[in-house]
This record gives structure tokens, C-alpha cells and sequence, in this order.
């Protein structure tokens, strides 16, 4: 029996913390899920309040059979003492907590998985949104490892059935891919590589079974590689038994029914994949509206055959619409829809507009980030609203995975020594973003073009990092705001060997940085405040208690260095614009500019 004590180093942990991880033990387990989603996010919570791994050992029935603090793996594991013959599985599983947003194993996890002969070793990133992997053994001394997936994904994943088969006959290969999973074939022409196509694929969750392309300058208008090629295509789609075939150009009616004739395939473009993509990330409800609202437009021409009746029945990739829903398939019902959501999305707007008015009374600048996708734009901000931030509205995640970030955040940040910001995080840019995005997109784009300052980010480690820069700059033509003041920021540094040219990249003002480690942040705070315009003054006012909504409002508008309170009012040191400063003056409530509080007499 179990004595319900935590294991492991609890040295100089808060006792509020202690508590919370000894209530670990109170989460009830579902025998089907490979964890609780309560528990997960519990243990990933308490491993960012205090930066150490979490490890919870449960058995199949779905007790938790031990907890532990620390690096588990070191620890002696009570949990797993009663093993069976070495010959088999222990019964136990370990669920544990990386510190940080690393979803993957690391060699020390295989090892504890072989050495222990765990049913699987599962692990969490403890930064949102909690990405994770788990691996299972695969003989006495291989293991496999599946992932990294979304949290969701991860607990719901059928380990039972996994285990099940390897236990009895220690060890059959793992199947390498879910059934769910769906097979994509890439095509594409001309002379780009298919790599990006694969990526957003595998974002999109398929499993890439082959690819083909051919070298002409643009696709042939009726059978997009050209009727030899498409010979070579039917033949090596039923040899992977594909199921979906993505082309890497937008595709029209009846180049689909063509390729649809090929083989039993759905047949997709890469909008419509970037749009399905889109659909799974969006969660705030403009950002669905403008995705369902992009999907319905690009669907309504493209309504035909096969891909219409298989759509109807099964659903898959560039089916699903924002919330897991099966997109319309019915042209009037289409249309109508179409209609609901250009009117809500316009009530949103008009709502989005209304905070912008208040940000622009509020007089901050707005600093936005914008980047290709992946380029770490996303843990640039969180860097930057955790080391700096005001605690408020959270969710900024750093996921290694396409198009992470959807829909606009703004963050406040409180530069050192300096002013304050808000900081948008944007959707990331991607080479032939298709028209579609960009307008169903532009309200979100609007806050680019309506920012103080652009920061471009740029994964200074992508090989093809100049050809991205190129694509973002286009795009920003395109919403009209190259004119703004633009800083670029190459990241990810802490991964260069040597250093970036900056002088062929031909980019003024640029800094180098890596969001990762916070090298190079102070840099990019003065770069930023080099390309603001100077803003208000430092003064210091005594404002009387029977006006404290003065107060407030240099709160809410000013960047406040000190205040206290005094016999006669409220004393406040801050950099204030010249609208606020003012009205102190003709009240005559300004004591000095500049100074510090305590040291008038
Ligand atoms: N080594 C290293 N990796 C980084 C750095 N910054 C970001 N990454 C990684 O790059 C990946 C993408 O980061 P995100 O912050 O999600 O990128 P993004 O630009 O927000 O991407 P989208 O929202 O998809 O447009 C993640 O796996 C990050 O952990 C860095 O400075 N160094
Ligand atoms: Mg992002």
C-alpha cells in the first residue's frame, strides 16, 4: 500500500507548494487515459512555480502509485520494487514534468524507461500549452517515442492497447502511426523544395507517406504535374496507400477532379491545409470567425465531386472548420453561413476598434512582433511578460509547430529603467500565404499596421532565413505598413555557431538575440527606445486625496517610479505625456521635475 508521502527534493520549497504537490495524490486516475488532464496541468503548474520535474508513477488501474520531486529518475522507486519477472512490463507508467516548453524525452527518460521496464514514460512541458511525448520500450533494450503532440492529444493517447500487445510477447514493433493518422502525399512544381509542405502536413497531424515533384515553371492547367507525371503519381499513390494528396499550390475545380480520378484519394491544396490548420489553433472567437469565414470563401468555388461526397462522410484534414466542427458542404447552407459570420465578425470588429481607441487614450506605444512562423516570436514575448511583464491575461505559448499563435496578444511591458510598451504577438507569416488569409486576417494585421514600432523576428539558424525575411517584408507591403519603423531581430543565437552577416542581409537597425536564454535583451530594450519618439517628462506631483482619480489616471497613462503617501495627498514620481502634466501644473500640484520621493523638506 501506498503512504501517500512525496519522495525526492523538497528543500527549500514553499509550503504552499509542498502542499499542492502532496495533493497530487489526490487526483483520481481514468483507467483509459494515459493521464488526467487535471493532473498534468496541475504537475506542469507547480513545476513552473518552482523550476523542478515532477514525477507521478501510476499503475494500471489508474492509482497513483508514487510522487516525486526533483529529478525522478535518481530517486529509488518504490513504485516499481514489486516488479514482475524481468521478462515483462512493471505495471507502472511514469507521467513527469520538464521545466520549460522541451516536449521531448531526453536520454536520461529512455534509459529510466528501459532500466525500469515502465509500461511508457510520458513527459509534460510544463510551459503552456504543455506539449508532450511519450515512449514506449520496444524490446529489453530499444524504445520508441511518439510525439511531440498537444496535451489533449497526449492524455487521451491509447497506451492501454500499446501496452497490452507488448506485454504479451515483450516486445512486438510499436505501430509507428495511429490509425487516426491520416497518409498525405506531397506534390508540387517547379524548383522549391516540398519540406515546408511536409511541415505544415505533419502540423496539421498526417504522417507524410511520399512526395513528387516536377521541375516546370508553373502547373499545367488542367493536371498540374502533366499527364506523364500524373501516370508516375497514380502509381506511387496506391503503392503508399495514401489517402490524402496535398498539392503545394492553390488548386482550381478541375485540377482536383483530375487528381481525384488518380487514385482513391482526397484531394487538397495547401491553402485549404494552412486554413485547417488555422481552424485547430484559433481560440479566441474572432479568430474563428475569420478562419471559418477564409474556409467558406476558398470552399464555395471548389465544391465538386469526390472530394464533396468524401468530405460529407468522413471529415480529415481540410474539413474541419474552427472547434472541431465538420465544415458546411451544402452550397445554400454555405452562403447563409457565410452571412452569419461576416455580421458577427463585424460586431467583434467594431468592439476590437473600440479597445484600440482606449489603448490610443491610454497613450502607450504598441510594439508588435511579426515574423515568419516558427521564429520564435511567441517565446520572444513570453521572455519578455514574464521577465518584465504586468501579471494579467496569459496563453502565450512557444510551440515548435506552425502557426502556434493566431490570434493577437497584447501584453504590457515595463522596460527597465525606460518606459512602458504593449506588446503584440502576431500570426506568423509564410511563403504564398494565401490571399484568402490575408484578408480574412486583416483586422488582426490591422494592429501591425497600426503599431508604434515593428519588430520583424527571424530564426537567424533557418537556412532559409533570407528568402523568410523577403516573405514577411512582402507581406507587410501588402497590409501597407513597410513605411513603419522596423527593428530586426535575428533570434535563436544561442544556437549559432558563427556570427550573422549583417552587412549582406542589408537590414538597419537589427539586434541578435535569443529569446531562450534573454541574451541580447537589453540590447533590443535600448534599440526600442531609440525608435520611439521621446515621450512626456519625469516629474513629480502632490496630488490632494479629494482628486485620486488624478491618481488613477497617471496609473493607468503614466509610467509611475515611485509614490507614498503624505499629510497633504498622494506623492507620485513618474514619466507622464504633457496631457496629463497640465492640468498638475494649473492646479499647481507639481513639486519638482525629476527628484526623488523623500527628499523634499
Ligand atoms: N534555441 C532556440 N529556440 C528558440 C528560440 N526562440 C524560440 N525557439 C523555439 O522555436 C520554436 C518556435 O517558437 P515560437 O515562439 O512558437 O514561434 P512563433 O514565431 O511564435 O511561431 P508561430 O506562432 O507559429 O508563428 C519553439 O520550439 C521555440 O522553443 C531561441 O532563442 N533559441
Ligand atoms: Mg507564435
Amino acid at each position: 500500500m501506498s503512504t501517500q508521502e512525496v519522495k525526492g527534493n523538497l528543500q527549500g520549497l514553499a509550503n504552499a507548494l509542498i502542499r499542492r504537490v502532496e495533493n497530487l495524490w489526490q487526483f483520481q486516475g481514468e483507467r483509459e487515459l494515459l493521464f488526467s488532464p487535471d493532473l498534468g496541468r496541475e504537475m506542469a503548474a507547480i513545476t513552473e512555480a518552482c523550476g523542478r520535474e515532477i514525477a507521478v508513477f501510476i499503475d494500471r488501474r489508474g492509482q497513483i502509485r508514487d510522487v516525486i520531486v526533483g529529478d525522478a529518475m535518481t530517486v529509488a522507486l518504490s513504485a516499481t520494487r514489486d516488479r514482475r519477472s524481468s521478462s515483462r512490463l512493471s505495471g507502472i507508467r511514469c507521467v513527469h514534468t520538464h521545466p520549460g516548453a522541451s516536449p521531448a524525452l531526453s536520454e536520461v527518460d529512455h534509459s529510466a524507461l528501459r532500466q525500469l521496464s515502465l509500461d511508457c514514460m510520458v513527459v509534460i512541458a510544463a510551459a503552456p500549452p504543455h506539449a508532450g511525448s511519450v515512449a514506449f520500450l520496444t524490446s529489453a533494450t530499444e524504445s520508441c517515442e511518439f510525439g511531440p503532440m498537444s496535451f489533449h492529444r497526449l492524455s487521451a493517447y491509447d497506451w492501454l492497447q500499446q501496452v497490452q500487445a507488448l506485454d504479451k510477447q515483450f516486445i512486438p514493433p510499436p505501430q509507428m502511426t495511429e490509425a487516426a493518422q491520416e497518409k498525405a502525399f506531397l506534390i508540387g512544381v517547379g524548383e522549391e523544395s516540398l519540406d515546408e509542405l511536409e511541415q505544415l502536413a505533419l502540423s496539421a497531424g498526417a504522417v507524410v507517406v511520399g512526395r513528387l515533384s516536377q521541375k516546370i515553371a508553373k502547373p499545367f492547367a488542367g493536371t498540374y504535374l502533366g499527364s506523364g507525371k500524373a501516370q508516375e503519381l497514380s502509381l506511387a499513390l496506391q503503392v503508399t496507400d495514401a489517402d490524402l494528396l496535398i498539392a503545394d499550390d492553390e488548386l482550381t475545380p478541375s485540377q482536383i477532379r483530375f487528381l481525384e480520378g488518380l487514385a482513391p484519394v482526397r484531394v487538397i491544396d495547401r491553402t485549404t491545409l494552412i486554413l485547417d490548420i488555422f481552424a485547430q489553433r484559433a481560440c479566441t472567437r474572432e479568430g474563428k470567425l475569420q478562419v471559418e469565414l477564409a474556409q467558406l470563401q476558398y470552399r464555395l468555388p471548389r465544391l465538386t465531386g469526390k472530394g464533396l461526397a468524401l468530405s460529407r462522410q468522413g471529415g480529415g484534414i481540410g474539413t474541419r472548420g474552427p472547434g472541431e466542427m465538420q465544415l458546411e458542404t451544402d452550397r445554400r447552407h454555405l452562403r447563409s453561413r457565410m452571412t452569419a459570420v461576416e455580421r458577427e465578425l463585424d460586431q467583434v470588429r467594431q468592439h476590437r476598434q473600440r479597445l484600440r481607441s482606449d489603448r490610443k487614450k491610454a497613450d502607450l506605444p504598441v510594439v508588435a512582433l511579426v515574423g515568419y512562423t516558427n521564429a520564435g516570436k511567441s517565446t520572444l514575448s513570453h521572455h519578455l511578460v514574464n521577465a518584465y511583464g504586468t501579471p494579467g491575461r496569459t496563453t502565450l505559448n512557444g510551440e515548435d509547430k506552425l502557426f502556434a499563435t493566431l490570434d493577437p496578444t497584447m501584453r504590457k511591458i515595463n522596460i527597465p529603467g525606460g518606459r512602458t510598451i504593449l506588446l503584440a504577438d502576431t500570426v506568423g507569416f509564410i511563403r504564398k500565404l494565401p490571399h484568402a488569409v490575408v484578408k480574412a486576417f486583416r483586422a488582426t494585421l490591422e494592429e501591425v499596421a497600426a503599431a508604434d514600432l515593428i519588430l520583424h523576428i527571424v530564426d537567424a539558424t533557418h537556412e532559409e532565413a533570407s528568402q523568410q525575411m523577403q516573405t514577411v517584408l512582402q507581406v507587410l507591403k501588402e497590409i501597407e505598413c513597410d513605411h513603419r519603423p522596423i527593428v530586426t531581430v535575428f533570434n535563436k543565437i544561442d544556437r549559432l555557431t558563427g556570427p550573422i552577416d549583417l552587412l549582406s542581409l542589408g537590414v538597419a537597425p537589427a539586434v541578435e538575440v535569443s529569446a531562450r536564454t534573454g541574451q541580447g535583451i537589453q540590447e533590443l530594450f535600448d534599440c526600442i527606445e531609440g525608435q520611439l519618439a521621446p515621450q512626456g517628462q519625469i516629474i513629480q506631483v502632490l496630488v490632494p486625496y479629494d482628486h485620486g482619480e488624478y491618481v488613477a489616471q497617471i496609473y493607468a497613462q503614466g509610467q509611475v517610479f515611485a509614490s507614498e503617501y503624505r499629510p497633504d495627498g498622494i506623492a507620485v514620481q513618474a514619466r507622464l505625456p504633457e496631457r496629463l502634466i497640465a492640468p498638475c501644473r494649473e492646479r499647481g500640484w507639481i513639486t519638482s521635475d525629476g527628484g526623488t520621493i523623500g527628499s523634499h523638506g
